[in-house]
């Protein structure tokens, strides 16, 4: 390795997992032994990648929620409007939509900034109501996230950088759908996993040849070469 290794703001699902949803155990083995600073930027609860982070014994150094919430140096800052995201979601159900969670949520028990709906609901429907609550929905291929426009994980990269003392440009990030493509705008250079879906595609500077894990870990072995 000859330059600084870069730091990395990570997607989660479909990026660190395989294409069953599990976590790849290599995962632990890579972001273990990164010498740099790991961001994992995800649509999930805040909870889910501050465990993640702790049980890698990484940093508390974490974008949750599309950038609801943003936690580096021990300062966590939250946007986004979860109460418009409940009502949207209550008006959504009232017209016979259905969360579909079942009967104990632990996709949105915690979450603070928005509402996410499961992948089998109508989502015409979703849209329609998210739109009148001037609210937007983003696919991720896991969940359809109601939430507020503007609130973005590049936001929260920015803010994280910032908080770091870094420049955005030095990031290298990881990830497979439209809630990557803020990031892949703010950081320096952006991969899109085989798996990832168009917006991703279209928004990286390369897509690699492999999917979930494989594709994320070649990317790593790579940078870890330069
Ligand atoms: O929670 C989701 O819908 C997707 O999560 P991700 O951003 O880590 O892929
Ligand atoms: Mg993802």
């Amino acid at each position: 390795m000859t330059d600084e290794t870069p730091p990395l703001a990570l997607d989660i699902d479909g990026t660190l997992t395989d294409g069953t949803g599990r976590l790849d155990p290599r995962a632990f083995e890579y972001l273990q032994a990164w010498d740099a600073t790991v961001v994992l930027a995800t649509g999930k609860a805040f909870p889910y990648p501050v465990s993640l982070s702790h049980y890698l014994g990484l940093e508390l150094t974490v974008i949750a929620e599309n950038g609801g919430v943003v936690l580096a140096d021990d300062t966590v800052s939250y946007q986004g409007d979860r109460e418009r995201a409940q009502a949207a979601a209550d008006a959504f159900v009232e017209r016979g939509g259905d969360i579909g969670w079942g009967s104990f949520d632990a996709i949105n028990e915690w979450r603070r900034t928005e509402i996410a709906v499961n992948r089998s609901a109508d989502e015409e429907l979703l849209r329609s109501v998210a739109a009148e609550f001037d609210l937007e929905v983003f696919d991720t291929g896991y969940a359809y996230h109601v939430k507020t426009p503007g609130v973005e994980k590049g936001t929260g990269l920015r803010a994280v950088a910032e908080t770091l003392g870094r420049d955005p440009d030095d990031f290298v990030a990881i990830g497979d759908s439209e809630n990557d493509v803020s990031t892949f705008d703010v950081a320096g250079r952006s991969f899109a996993v085989a798996n990832a879906d168009a917006a991703a595609r279209d928004a990286a500077d390369a897509v690699v040849e492999g999917s979930y894990f494989d594709g994320t870990a070649s990317v790593l072995e790579s940078l870890a070469d330069e």
